[in-house]
């Protein structure tokens, strides 16, 4: 096994429970457009796909209008862009498991589907943003995942063959995007996954960001 190199994060759901800034930004549009409120659970159900994707399951769930969905999208990303760190927090053990990365020396990065722009806010107001060498968007490139271009435009900017590389998600399109882009791939078992954590095919599960540590510690041995 080739010794790692680089670690990849996912942000909701995987850094962050960024669930109830997601919530109260969606349920300001959708009383903006006289629509029904949406709970934190079906909020969670609709996270993943990225913001237009989120948009597109609130007003389908709420018998909304799918024809003005640029509009609302663009709508929402404002609404979200000025309330994206209210209630956004890192989970336990995400900034102390960061730090053990870097004394090892490891370039670290975020490759999320959240817009490139709200990413950077939500790093920077966690004092999350200096751990990370890279991050992509999901704005950055055409693709978002499960695509694996994201994840190879991360390593390509690190500068680390896939092959030494992990990344770590909650949710189906980060073990896809992972495989599809020869990544080895691990995944948590909180955040918002879309099915059974056990079925996403990870190599490894955690259940806590610290349980990371001891794999990569033997991981990283040349
Ligand atoms: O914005 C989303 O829907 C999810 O973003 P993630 O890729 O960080 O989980
Ligand atoms: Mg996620």
């Amino acid at each position: 096994m080739i010794p790692l190199k680089a670690i990849i994060f996912d942000l909701d759901g995987t850094l962050v429970d960024s669930a109830r800034d997601l919530q109260n930004a969606t349920n300001a549009l959708l009383a903006e457009e006289g629509l029904r409120q949406v709970s934190l659970a079906e909020v969670k159900s609709m996270i993943g796909d990225g913001a237009a994707k989120l948009v597109e399951r609130a007003i389908v769930a709420t018998g909304g209008d799918p024809a003005r969905l640029p509009e609302l999208v663009a709508r929402f990303l404002k609404i979200y862009a000025a309330n994206s760190s209210c209630h956004t927090e890192a989970y336990p053990g995400v900034p102390q498991t960061l730090e053990s990365l870097k004394r090892l020396g490891l370039p670290l990065a975020v490759v999320t589907n959240k817009p490139y722009a709200a990413t950077i806010d939500i790093l920077e107001s966690l004092g999350l943003r200096g751990f990370f060498d890279t991050v992509v968007g999901g704005d950055t490139l055409p693709e978002r995942k499960p695509h694996p271009a994201p994840v190879l435009m991360a390593l390509q900017r690190l500068g680390v063959e896939p092959e030494a590389a992990l990344m770590i998600g909650d949710n189906y399109h980060d073990v896809q995007a992972a495989r599809a882009a020869g990544v080895r791939a691990c995944a948590v078992t909180y955040g918002y996954s879309h099915k059974p954590h056990a079925e996403l095919g990870a190599d490894r599960l955690i259940d806590t960001m610290p349980d990371l540590l001891p794999i990569i510690e033997g991981a990283t041995a040349a």
